[in-house]
């Protein structure tokens, strides 16, 4: 499972956790503007804008998992199992491949307004990448400083709902998991009031008890009810640090750690966590064993260049020893 969420504090944030119980090989990639990027059903863009993100790179191709561009424009891929479904390539419309949706959208699109107006005259098609990478079933939040959506390609469309919350996971989809949040409308960061029964006295005798019910568990809905909570009562200052620290708090909330989701004998934990500054181009993450966040800045490359640049994921605990 994984957890994507946005968050403002004096710039725009943008990050998610990518839950499983393997990893692809996954680096850090910037895309330059002049990178060729090529399509199954198109023409390739020759120029575009950079972009830097996490990504399996297959060959000379990046296959992002998220990532976001140097106008701020962010978007992650997120499993939709069992829902997902795309389309056969049609004409007249812009026929993109799945596996090419995040660079198709941060390539060529500069805001949000601009992602939905690429969206509607876009066909998602279910072509695969190849036999070793068949076609994965995911839905996408997009994101700016304007906003969210959600995009989920289902049998029975292509579907974008504003994602009010900015927040995704996996199933249900979207529609359902905002349904699923009326549950929760009466939990609070405040204490709690008596409205059980009058007659009876009855104490706050911990703190936090103004949002006992909020699941805990490692589902998807839960995950989801979880991080809002989180992300919508989230208090920080302004600063970078301030601002970074508190974002990895906000994705902690949905933390999977080894042992607690079992997949048939292998353990899904949380991989990666991003944090993306999408205004200032600073790529933040941790990994499973190395809390100690690291980053890579696109800002400090040459972002006119044609080829890719890679960092690959720094990996280990690095523990500094006070004594
Ligand atoms: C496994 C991950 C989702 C993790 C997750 O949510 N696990 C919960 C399981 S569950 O919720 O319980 O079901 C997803 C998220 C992004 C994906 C890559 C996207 C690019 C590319 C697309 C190609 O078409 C296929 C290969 C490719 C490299 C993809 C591999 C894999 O699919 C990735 C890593």
């Amino acid at each position: 499972m994984c957890t994507a969420a946005t968050y403002q504090t004096k710039d725009f944030y943008f990050g998610r956790t990518l839950d499983y119980e393997f990893s692809y090989g996954d680096e850090i990639v910037i895309t330059p503007r002049n990178y060729q990027f090529d399509f199954r059903h198109r023409e390739s863009l020759q120029s575009h804008y950079a972009m830097i993100g996490m990504a399996h790179v297959v060959g000379n191709d990046p296959l992002y998992y998220d990532a976001f561009n140097e106008k701020g424009l962010a978007m992650a891929g997120l499993n939709f199992v069992g829902n997902a479904s795309y389309y056969d390539v049609e004409e007249g419309k812009e026929n993109i491949a799945q596996f090419e949706f995040i660079p198709w959208i941060l390539g060529t699109c500069a805001t949000l307004d601009e992602a939905k107006k690429a969206l509607s005259e876009m066909n998602l098609t279910n072509t695969p990448y190849s036999e070793q990478f068949p076609v994965a079933q995911l839905h996408w939040i997009i994101a700016d400083k304007t906003g969210a959506i959600t995009v989920e390609a289902m049998e029975d469309g292509m579907h974008v709902y504003e994602n009010k919350v900015g927040v995704l996971t996996n199933n249900p989809p979207f529609n359902i998991q905002m349904f699923l949040l009326n549950q929760y409308m009466g939990l609070s960061p405040k204490q709690p009031e008596n409205l059980f029964a009058k007659d009876i006295e009855l104490n706050a005798y911990s703190r936090g008890m103004g949002a006992i019910g909020l699941p805990g568990d490692l589902s998807s809905s839960s995950r989801f009810a979880k991080v809002a909570f989180t992300k919508l009562h989230s208090v920080s200052g302004n600063s970078e640090a301030e601002s970074v620290s508190q974002f990895f708090h906000i994705l902690g909330s949905v933390d999977q750690q080894r042992g607690c989701c079992d997949v048939n004998g292998k353990y899904e934990i949380t991989l990666y966590t991003s944090c993306c500054n999408a205004q200032k181009g600073i790529y933040y993450y941790t990994t499973y064993d190395n809390h100690q966040i690291s980053a890579v800045d696109m800002t400090k490359e040459d972002l006119d260049s044609t080829e890719l640049i890679k960092y690959e994921v720094i990996q280990g605990e690095h523990i500094f020893m006070q004594n």
